[in-house]
């Protein structure tokens, strides 16, 4: 595990960046892609190791998959996979087999897939089974665990014979990925209709059609980041669009109360410095990857910061909640639950050296990266971020950073 030492460091002037492409944009069109047999209909594909598992697994013809560490390729695979003639065992990372399942499994078991568990009855690894035909039309979900089970449901819909009507019960959270699913559906020629909580998908087939990977936005939000807490700073990010699927893109609104300008232009957004809130409410129910780039923000920025919307937070690469609670603490900041609300309370003086832990999880070290501006960073294990992100450090270098293994 190379550990990582950031040095306080001001920023160049003027920095360009263009981020990684988006691994969730990615893994939708690859499985589109697949479902249209098409090849060759992606440019600007993510170098994210979540979206190049994906690709290497959907070409496989391995018994055993192996998606490591990645949700949606886990979770948008056992859809795909489980509407094939083929028997497959998918399975993961220690964690991913912590990272329940149940739900997707359940809905799709309704339609007439064949799936096991191997291990515990709700969590990967699962056996899938060759798929006999379609045994129902409708399903009902929940839609407060994951998003990424209707995602994975609603790519499949179209090509099942008599397609699918998904009803989503209980609150809908991370929706945004939701409409990417669908945006990206309907860029490949297919139509849905979203009424309530019911999304209708007739049969019918994928068109192939060109598609231009964006930037990542949530990828992108570390560079908010920066620029919120250097003294001065400018940064344009390429590659990132006004008009865009991802949801993460919310992190402009969120970012201009915390100190960060945004102009767009064609080919990218820059980024300075403004005004901003010593107070702010976020609810992150739709924009969940967000949560630790702005917790740390507010900590080392002096801001108070009232978070809701964090439930989904535990079941992800790591409990978030106490991964954030613990290296906060660090910083001499606070997180407190009062009746399903988070409250942080800043740091009043903030160390000249912080050492920071990552359980295995990307945006805990992208999330904290970004305190070099104001001190020394240590971060316990660099590698994490090759999840989404892999030449986030490069990045940072080309910023003006110093960073060494340590
Ligand atoms: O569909 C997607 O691409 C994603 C959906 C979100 O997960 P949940 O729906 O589980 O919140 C998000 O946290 C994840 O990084 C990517
Ligand atoms: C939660 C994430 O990814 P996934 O659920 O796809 O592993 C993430 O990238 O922050």
């Amino acid at each position: 595990m190379p550990s990582l030492k950031i040095e306080k460091k001001k920023l160049l002037p003027s920095v360009e960046i263009k981020p990684v492409a988006s691994k969730s944009e990615s893994n939708r069109a690859l499985i589109i892609e697949a479902l249209a047999n098409a090849d060759d209909t992606i440019s600007n594909l993510s170098a994210a190791r979540d979206t190049q598992t994906m690709k290497r697994l959907l070409n496989s013809e391995e018994s055993t998959l192996d998606v490591i560490d990645a949700g949606t390729t886990m979770r948008f695979l056992t859809a795909y996979m489980a509407i094939h003639e083929r028997e497959v065992t998918l399975t993961g990372t220690e964690r991913m087999c912590q990272r329940p399942i149940g739900i997707l499994v359940d809905a799709l078991r309704s339609i007439g897939c064949n799936i096991d568990y191997l291990n515990e009855e709700g969590y990967p690894p699962l056996q899938i089974k060759p798929f006999k035909g379609q045994s129902k039309n409708e399903i009902s979900i929940k839609g407060d665990i994951s998003s990424q089970y209707i995602s994975a449901l609603l790519m499949i819909a179209p090509v099942l014979p008599e397609g699918l009507t998904v009803n989503i019960t209980g609150k809908l959270g991370s929706r945004p990925y939701v409409e990417m699913t669908l945006g990206l559906m309907n860029h490949y020629g297919v139509k849905a209709e979203w009424t309530d909580n019911t999304i209708k998908i007739p049969h019918q087939k994928y068109q192939p059609r060109n598609y231009e990977i964006e930037s990542d936005w949530s990828g992108a939000s570390y560079w908010f980041s920066i620029v919120s807490l250097a003294d001065e700073s400018s940064i344009f990010l390429k590659g990132l669009r006004q008009k865009s699927f991802q949801g993460d893109r919310v992190i402009t609104a969120i970012m201009k109360s915390l100190g960060v300008k945004s102009e767009f232009s064609d080919d990218g957004v820059n980024l300075s410095k403004c005004d901003h809130d010593d107070v702010i409410h976020i609810d992150f129910s739709d924009c969940p990857d967000l949560a630790q780039t702005v917790a740390v923000v507010c900590a080392a920025k002096g801001v108070q910061c009232h978070l809701s919307g964090l439930e989904s937070l535990r079941i992800k690469e790591t409990d978030r909640i106490q991964a954030l609670q613990n290296e906060l603490g660090k910083l001499g900041a606070k997180m407190e639950e009062n009746k399903g609300e988070w409250l942080l309370t800043p740091s009043s003086e903030i160390p000249e050296v912080v050492h920071i832990e990552t359980y295995d999880d990307h945006r805990m070290a992208m999330a904290f990266a970004p305190l070099a501006t104001r001190l020394n960073v240590n971060i316990a294990d660099g590698n994490v971020v090759a999840k989404s992100y892999p030449n986030f450090w490069d990045h940072m270098r080309k910023a003006g950073f110093e960073i060494k293994q340590g």
